[in-house]
């Protein structure tokens, strides 16, 4: 049965990609973005657009609304430690004042972009949605609060809600990838050497105690990712916040990414190795054992050759388009 979707942050890379799904699909797609981090031209065809924040969302939320995709966020774990103000703000804030505006319109479906931050430095691996959260960034902390605020919402108001925690969310789906700025994660930035757009990778520490020292994290798939979310509308139900973690439970290591590029592109990737990012754990994969079982989610994307692949395709389209 087709339904009607407000996609908040739909203008950035995520959102994007699961608003392209759910038109695919045969669902009604409005996005609600105020392009702070987003691009007017990533909204995909087909879905409504208003120019807004998130924070003014009753303004547009109404019963005609099935649920809401709440992608909307800042989401720079460097910044959050400089300027943690503007994590609370936004990402707490902005989303009770959205919680409001769906118990007023009685929007009573959520699904969540929470992340791996949220758990902070690992006690195991792969990690489960039962390990300890100590977040170790203010973005993490922001996350995990706005988790707990949904717990609460499910509970006390009987929303049915599930929030599902990325881990590396890498690749493309086609118009739709990553175009941060400035950017910071690991792919695109090692895609913009292979362009030519920056002279070398920075290897940040290559003193983990891992097997080459680098950090280890496990990439998925954005279409992968995007599937997950139209499983977990499915799932929602009344008066439960379900928790989901969303990897492939395979880690790869800085270096290993950067020789997959190196094969993928056929450049030459110069790096150089700099010190340690603050916040950074050694080791972060999931256990994604609870999407498997209750979402029935099942990535068929894990190829780490073949997520750089997409993701190196939309990079050359958008520099050609230029
Ligand atoms: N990319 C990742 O690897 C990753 C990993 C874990 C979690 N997440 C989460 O997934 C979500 C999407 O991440 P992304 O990489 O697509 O980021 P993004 O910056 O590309 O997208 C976020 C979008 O939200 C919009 N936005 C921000 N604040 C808003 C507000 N107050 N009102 C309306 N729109 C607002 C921005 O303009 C942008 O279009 C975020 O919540 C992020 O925390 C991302
Ligand atoms: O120029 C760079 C950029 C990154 N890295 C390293 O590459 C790995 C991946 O870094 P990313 O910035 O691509 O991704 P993160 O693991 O830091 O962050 C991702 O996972 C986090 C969970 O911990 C949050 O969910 C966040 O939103 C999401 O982008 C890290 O070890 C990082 O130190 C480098 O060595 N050089």
């Amino acid at each position: 049965m087709s339904g009607k979707y407000l996609v908040t942050g739909g203008a950035g890379y995520v959102g994007s990609v699961v608003a392209q799904h759910l038109l695919e699909a045969g669902h009604e797609v409005v996005v609600l973005d105020n392009l702070s981090t987003g691009f007017r031209e990533g909204v995909p065809a087909g879905a409504s657009f208003i120019e807004g924040d998130i924070r003014d969302a009753a303004k547009w939320l109404d019963p005609s609304y099935d649920a809401v995709l709440h992608f909307a966020a800042f989401s720079q774990v460097g910044e959050s430690v400089v300027k943690p103000e503007k994590y609370w703000d936004n990402n707490v804030g902005g989303t009770m004042a959205l919680l409001g505006a769906m118990r007023e319109a009685e929007v009573r479906k959520l699904v969540f972009s929470s992340t791996a931050a949220t758990y902070g430095e690992p006690v195991s691996t792969p990690i489960t949605e039962t390990d300890p959260t100590a977040p170790t960034s203010p973005y993490g902390a922001s996350k995990l609060a706005v988790d707990h605020m949904i717990t609460g919402e499910a509970a006390a108001h009987g929303l049915g809600a599930v929030s599902l925690r990325y881990f590396n969310v890498a690749g493309a789906y086609g118009a739709c990838g990553e175009r941060h700025d400035p950017e910071s994660h690991l792919i695109p930035l090692v895609l913009q050497v292979a362009q030519g757009r920056r002279e070398a990778i920075s290897v940040f520490g290559d003193d983990y105690p891992t097997p080459d020292g680098t950090c280890i994290r496990d990439y998925i798939h954005v279409a992968d990712l995007a599937e997950a979310h139209l499983l977990a509308l499915d799932a929602a139900t009344a008066g439960e916040h379900l928790i989901c973690n969303l990897g492939n439970g395979n880690g790869f290591s800085v270096r290993e990414v950067i020789e997959t590029v190196r094969q993928v592109t056929g450049h030459p990737i110069p790096e150089v190795v700099a010190p340690r990012r603050g916040g950074d754990p050694a080791v972060l994969v999931a256990s994604a054992a609870t999407a498997r079982e209750r979402l029935g989610w099942n990535p068929s994307r894990a190829d780490l050759a073949g997520i750089v692949a997409d993701a190196w395709e939309f990079t050359q389209n958008i520099a050609r388009e230029q």
